[in-house]
């Protein structure tokens, strides 16, 4: 490396010291002037430390100025790093600074002699020591000019001055970027013309059959999967010539199962329901873990019964229902009793909730909550809610929460995430990762999308058949945690089909998308729509028009928990963890969260009897009798005789207790005519002929009150 290379990389060295002549002098046998040690120290330090370092950076900065491949300092300069490291000085360096100052960057004279030592070179000063920098200044002028400056090697050398230094960097610089976006223009070319039209749709041949069986390049599914829904997202134009849209969508259903890990027949659900880029976004957002939640389900507090915690997807129901102080309410799957108790806090303690679970298990979680909230109005029951008209009627309201039987689509939207992540709290985990149950990509089949809707049609009938149309209320609320057609839309449309005397109407909840009014071509029939022009007394001026648009689709956000804060044991209220993310109108891949269904009914008359009888409308179960348990009351014109309990009427409790012991027996699975039968007992023993005078005699003489029921 010539010395105008070496200026031009590293600038130009400082004068040697005087220090370095004695020492020079001394080798020769040369009378030396005595150098004061203090001085030369100085010298040293103020090499090493101050202008070393600047001169660090500056040589960092200088190498980056347009150098597409340098190379690190240590491995470019490999002897002079290593003497260096040896001593642990800091590293002698030249900077643009330097040069353009036209002061020299250089070595101390110590730096300059160890080098000389480890690589025995001559103790000639003047000896060239060119070896040391060569490779460096070779290599890092390769790096910063082009080949044809190379060539006139001579002339760069006489061009790069301290004065254009600046300049030719900027030159550099910005022939680089020009470099690169010519690159990218070129690349972005070949791009467009490569996908403008593209190939996703898999040949017949065996060769593509025999690859497809081969484990999947994600990389390449994934892009795939783009590429077809591009094209499903505008077919006319960037469809191949000959292919239908089925073929694609075909395509993009065996794509999302490999990719996704879905089984078909679950991916082709969730394709159905939104077009193939929303549907894109909710494969995602379910591959997405929820956020992790700090539970706040064992602090004082919370045992002290100040606080519970609730989704969304819990409280939005029972606003909907909105219970008044003093009614009757049933919560038909109340376990562990999200709803329950904040339907008690809405009712303030008053009135009777009926809180029903058929999992006495389960139950007893429901009864915890109870208890620790300090809720007084809650009687708690055990009964397939199915079952529930036969039991009991007369409710202002009915509450049919979500019923997750097994776990099906809903798990995959993690609606039901929450609840278990309720029952992990209460359970008392301190902290915990909301997670996806993989499986259920691939255990769910058609009978999960038969058999839970299935359910839920009968029980939401049983809520309508246990609904007072003429008390306070008549209000009936249904609501799943799932964004599935056929546990939503189709169940309310069933039931609106099979209950006339029910009418839907808005959830008056300002949040939430309408509803689907149709679904796969299918249009849902406005029932409602045919019976709002026969207004009704009880129809209070609602509006009924709007029939299953009126339905609510939701999000819940599972961040934003809300607490139900209990003051003096019983006063709540609601707030968002995170309500800067407080949306509610959109699906779980928009937002990471949850969906649910809300649908409010209206009842405006009893249930026709020969509709109640119609065994068509659910699962030939055993004891199959829907029974309307609406109460008989004063305005249905059934005489009450007043009294000073209120009015009793033995003769009609008769017919209820009567009508108790059917229902018991058909409960026992057993015939309900054997009860005529004692009768002729009766005649043969005569023993009841005194049994039945003490009976009558104990009913006469109870104070019973005339109960709603
Ligand atoms: C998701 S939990 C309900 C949560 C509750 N609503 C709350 O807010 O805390 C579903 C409940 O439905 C109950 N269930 C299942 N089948 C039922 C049936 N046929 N009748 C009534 N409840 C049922 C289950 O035992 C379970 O406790």
């Amino acid at each position: 490396m010539g010395t105008g290379n070496r200026l031009k990389h590293q600038g130009v060295p400082e004068p040697l010291s005087e220090a370095h002549f004695a020492k020079l002098k001394r080798k020769a046998g040369l009378p030396v002037d005595d150098v004061p040690e203090t001085k030369k120290r100085k010298a040293q330090n103020g090499k090493a430390s101050g202008k070393s370092n600047d001169k660090a950076t500056g040589r960092a900065n200088k190498k980056s100025v347009g150098t597409k491949a340098a190379k690190p300092l240590s491995s470019q300069n490999g002897k002079l790093a290593k003497s260096k490291s040896k001593k642990a000085k800091p590293e002698p360096e030249l900077d643009l600074e330097d040069i353009s100052d036209g002061v020299g960057g250089g070595f101390s004279d110590e730096d300059m002699s160890g080098l000389d030592e480890e690589d025995g070179l001559a103790d000639d000063f003047l000896g060239s020591d060119d070896s040391v920098y060569d490779s460096e200044g070779e290599g890092e002028r390769r790096a910063m000019f082009s080949e044809d400056e190379d060539d006139s090697d001579g002339d760069a050398e006489e061009k790069l001055t301290a004065a254009n230094i600046v300049g030719l960097s900027r030159k550099l610089d910005k022939e680089i970027a020009e470099e690169e976006a010519a690159a990218e223009a070129e690349l972005q070319e070949t791009l467009q013309t490569n996908i403008d039209v593209p190939h996703v749709l898999e040949g017949g041949d065996e060769e593509q059959q025999n690859t497809a069986l081969l484990a999947p390049d994600l990389q390449l599914l994934r892009q795939r999967i783009s590429d077809t829904i591009r094209v499903l997202d505008d077919f006319a134009n960037l469809s191949e010539p000959g292919t239908s849209r089925s073929e694609y969508t075909a395509q993009l259903l065996k794509d999302i199962c490999a990719y996704y890990g879905y089984s078909e027949f679950l991916a082709e659900k969730l394709l159905n329901l939104f077009p193939p880029r929303e549907a894109l976004a909710f494969f995602d957002a379910n591959e997405t873990p929820r956020p992790i939640v700090i539970s706040l389900g064992a602090t004082p507090e919370y045992l002290a019964g100040h606080y519970i915690l609730q989704a969304a997807s819990s409280f939005l129901p029972c606003m909907a229902l909105a219970p008044q102080e003093g009614e009757r309410i049933l919560d038909m799957a109340s376990a562990p009793g999200g709803k329950t108790t904040y339907l008690a806090a809405l009712m303030k303690n008053t009135g009777c909730i009926f809180a029903n679970d058929p999992s006495k298990t389960r139950s007893r979680g429901l009864i915890g909550n109870v208890h620790r909230l300090g809720v007084r109005n809650v009687i708690v029951c055990n009964y397939d809610a199915r079952d529930f008209p036969k039991v009991m009627g007369g409710f202002d309201r009915v509450l049919l929460g979500e019923l997750i039987l097994t776990p099906v689509l809903s798990i995959i939207l993690l609606g039901t995430e929450f609840e278990r992540a309720f029952l992990l709290q209460l359970d008392g985990f301190y902290f915990m990762f909301i997670a996806k149950d993989p499986s259920v990509k691939t255990n769910k089949t058609e009978k999960d999308f038969i058999t839970i809707p299935h359910t839920q049609k009968q029980l939401l009938l049983g809520a309508i058949d246990s609904v007072n149309h003429a008390g306070t209320g008549g209000y009936i609320v249904y609501s799943t945690c799932s964004v599935s057609v056929e546990e939503n839309e189709m169940v309310v449309q069933y039931a609106l089909k099979k209950r006339p005397n029910v009418r839907l109407v808005s959830t008056e909840l300002p949040f939430g998308k309408e509803g689907f009014t149709a679904y796969q071509g299918k249009t849902f029939e406005h029932t409602t729509l045919k019976l709002s022009s026969r207004k009704t007394p009880t129809d209070r001026g609602l509006d009924y028009s709007k029939s299953l648009s009126l339905t609510r689709r939701f999000v819940s956000h599972l961040t934003l928990y809300s607490y139900l804060v209990a003051v003096y044991g019983f006063k709540y209220f609601c707030f968002a963890l995170m309500n800067d993310r407080l949306r509610w109108t959109q699906y779980p891949h928009t937002l990471n969260l949850d969906g649910f269904y809300v649908a409010k009914f209206h009842k405006i008359g009893p249930t026709p009897a020969n509709l109640v009888k119609d065994k068509t409308e659910s699962t030939p179960r055993q004891d199959e009798e829907v029974i309307d348990k609406t109460p008989i009351l004063a305005d249905d014109k059934v005489a009450v005789e007043a009294d000073d309990f209120g009015g009793f009427d033995d003769e009609e409790d008769a017919e209820y207790i009567e009508r108790a012991k059917r229902n018991a027996m058909r409960k026992r699975g057993l015939d309900p005519k054997a009860l005529d039968k004692p009768k002729a007992q009766d005649k043969t023993n005569g023993d009841d002929s005194q049994a039945k005078p003490k009976a009558k005699a104990r009913n006469s003489s109870k104070p019973k009150t005339k109960s709603k029921a």
